[in-house]
């Protein structure tokens, strides 16, 4: 899986090389030859390097479907994502994967050092230069005494940690992520989404970061997108957000621009149960 894949020490170029993103006119048809649904249709999109890039948008608007597509692990009908190596034509150590908690990819017969450990063993990086990767990455999120534990010894935000020490280990341009604290407690939540700020700042990558929480949105992005009712859904708006960090969520800034994604989603809702989405698709 690619969240495994790719070396640190070996690769510091991985930092440095350039972590923008291109969507080209991506359409996604599951069922084509049925003549299916398109979920995307038409999509524009581009990512800065070191962005923080937050996607918000109605449920089933194709936000994971987005991100799996650059992951490599959804082939677009129409279209094509891009980084800086070129046209995404399947998984690749440039960029890593971080599910929701209830999903972690973590092995449960392997201790956490194990696991954050696992990717740089598959590319037979040195004992020495994996030891101490391990151990900067585990102090980074804060689980170096934690270390010969167990996946089922762990809570759900100590596992997300080291989901995310496992993935920045392995230095991928770009890191994605499909709603990583969805099922936390509103604690662990925040405590995460601070850590997390703080490690992109410390080590500047590009953050592709996929939420349904408004909140969350206005409180992580560098810029925030809104994306339009299903079917055939594309970015309606992107928001940029040039608050500085820590953001204060009662700050007049933050309570407006949240309050404005929250309309642009409303909106697109009401298109939905309207059913405009059909009728727009059926006339295409
Ligand atoms: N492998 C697949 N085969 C068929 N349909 C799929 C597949 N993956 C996703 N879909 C459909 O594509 C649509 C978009 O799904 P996706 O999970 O990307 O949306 P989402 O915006 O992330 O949803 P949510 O906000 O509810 O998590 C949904 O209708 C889903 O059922």
């Amino acid at each position: 899986m690619v969240e495994l894949s790719g070396v640190r020490a070996m690769t510091d170029a991985a930092t440095s090389a350039d972590g923008s993103i291109r969507f080209r006119d991506v359409g996604i048809n599951f069922t084509p030859k049925q003549r299916g649904e398109w979920v995307l249709r038409h999509l524009d999109l581009e990512i800065g390097d070191n962005e923080f890039f937050v996607i918000v948008g109605p449920s089933g608007c194709g936000k994971s479907t987005l991100l799996r597509v650059l992951a490599g692990i959804a082939k677009p009908t129409e279209g094509f994502a891009q980084t800086s190596r070129g046209v995404v034509h399947g998984p690749g150590p440039d960029r890593a994967m971080v599910f929701q908690s209830v999903d972690t990819p973590l092995m449960e017969w392997l201790n956490v050092r194990r696991n954050v450990e696992y990717g740089l063993r598959m590319q037979r990086v040195p004992r020495s230069v994996r030891a101490a990767t391990v151990d900067q990455y585990l102090r980074k999120v804060g689980l170096h005494r934690a270390a010969s534990k167990y996946p089922h010894q762990l809570s759900g935000g100590m596992k997300q940690r080291v989901q995310i020490a496992r993935v920045l280990a392995s230095n991928p341009s770009v890191l994605l992520m499909d709603e990583p604290f969805a099922a936390l407690d509103a604690q662990t939540r925040r405590l995460l989404q601070r850590e997390l700020v703080s490690l992109w700042q410390d080590e500047p990558r590009t953050v592709i970061y996929v939420t349904h929480d408004i909140r969350e949105a206005v409180l992580l992005g560098t810029k925030v997108a809104v994306m339009t009712a299903p079917p055939q859904s594309t970015i309606r708006t992107t928001y940029e957000i040039a608050m500085p960090y820590p953001r204060d969520e009662f700050a007049p800034e933050f309570v407006d621009l949240a309050s404005k994604v929250e309309a642009d989603i409303e909106e697109e809702v009401s298109k939905l149960w309207a059913g405009d989405g059909f009728e727009s698709q059926s006339r295409s």
